[in-house]
């Protein structure tokens, strides 16, 4: 165990060489894992054999990254002091509205037409400054989103990100698995009360099912739970937790790539709304919306993430990924006030 100074300290320095790096803590955990690649070599992902932290992009035709843990320091988090930075403008222009107004309607018509039922729309929002300092931004995800995954990740040759996610794509230890449909989205309003549209429980509902399909040939026990609300930072979600045993032949590669990407962030069904996407997104996700998390081997646990409420850092700017699910019933304004609300989480961390 090292002190979270030190942690940070070590962070720096690795950036300041322009080494590999992620740092990360698990929901609700309170320790702080930093892993250390000592070249700045880019390892590809091509199977699940090797330990180290997976960073993988939404589009699985295109390869993840595998950070080699050639040095792992873990630190008990204390919660470091944050109140020395001052407020960040939290203004959100509205340059992207009418683009992503435009987008979720073209979604709906296609919903309408029987293309597909549920298709996930995002976009991306830029936010200048000249002032970023990661370590500090990093500091206040982790204050502030204590039941998230949050994690901050560089590698010199593909970029900085960092991101708080509630939603777990895939936990595993040896032939045990958990997962979760989460999706649906409303503003925490501190009420004990909370009412869910039809809207938002067919979209849920949308996303369990395609698990549960999608798990049908590969494990016999699956265990489902009740549909639950849970609070990620502003926002309420609906959640369905979903457990079992694998049977025998499968392996985590084989578990990820049935999964991956879910309705939570593609759609139903998965090719024609993940071809959508990719043709009318007009932008790369890269990341967001992909997975990520440890690697410890078959028989170790190993938790993954889906790489939601997430932003890159530039020397300039910071740009925050946010999308929504569209259904049939959609509203084209709503979706966008959506994607500014989920666009809080990581505004509220730039300052
Ligand atoms: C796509 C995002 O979130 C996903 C979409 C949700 C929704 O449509 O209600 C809710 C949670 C996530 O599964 C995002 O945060 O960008």
């Amino acid at each position: 165990m090292i002190s979270n100074q030190d942690l940070f300290n070590k962070i720096q320095l690795q950036f300041d060489r322009q080494l590999p790096f992620v740092v990360f803590r698990e929901p609700l955990g309170k320790r702080l894992t930093l892993v250390l690649q000592h070249t700045d070599a880019l390892e590809h992902l091509n199977s699940f054999e090797k330990e180290g932290f997976v960073f993988a992009p939404f589009d699985h035709s295109k390869k993840g990254v595998l950070l080699h843990p050639d040095t792992i320091y873990v630190s008990e988090y204390h919660g470091l002091s944050d109140s020395m930075f001052s407020g960040y403008q939290k203004a959100v222009e509205d340059s992207g509205k009418e683009n992503h107004v435009n987008l979720v309607s073209r979604g709906i018509e296609k919903i309408k037409e029987g293309l597909f039922s549920k298709v996930v729309l995002s976009r991306f929002q830029e936010v200048p400054s000249n002032d970023l300092k990661p370590l500090e931004v990093y500091n206040r995800l982790l204050n502030r989103y204590r039941n998230a995954f949050a994690y901050f990740w560089y590698h010199p040759k593909v970029g900085m990100w960092m991101g708080a996610t509630p939603e777990t794509l895939i936990d595993i230890k040896g032939q045990h698995f958990k997962t979760m449909a989460l999706a649906g989205t409303q503003k925490y309003n501190d009420s004990e009360e909370v009412c869910w549209g039809q809207k938002e429980l067919d979209e849920q509902k949308i996303v369990t099912d395609f698990i549960l399909e999608s798990l049908a040939g590969i494990s016999d026990d699956l265990e489902v739970s009740e549909v639950t609300t849970i609070r990620a930072g502003n926002l309420l979600h609906l959640k369905t937790d979903i457990r079992g045993e694998l049977n025998k032949s499968f392996d985590v590669k084989d578990l990820i790539e049935t999964l991956h990407p879910t309705p939570a962030v593609c759609g139903y069904p998965k090719d024609q709304s993940n071809r959508f996407i990719l043709q009318h997104e007009n932008y790369d996700r890269k990341f967001y919306t992909g997975y990520l998390g440890y690697f410890n081997g078959q028989e170790e646990r190993s938790s993954f993430y889906v790489n939601l409420r997430c932003m890159q850092l530039f020397e300039d700017k910071a740009v925050i990924y946010v999308g929504g699910g569209i259904t049939q019933d959609s509203d084209p304004v709503s979706e966008w006030e959506e994607t500014v609300n989920k666009s809080q989480t990581m505004l509220n961390a730039l300052g």
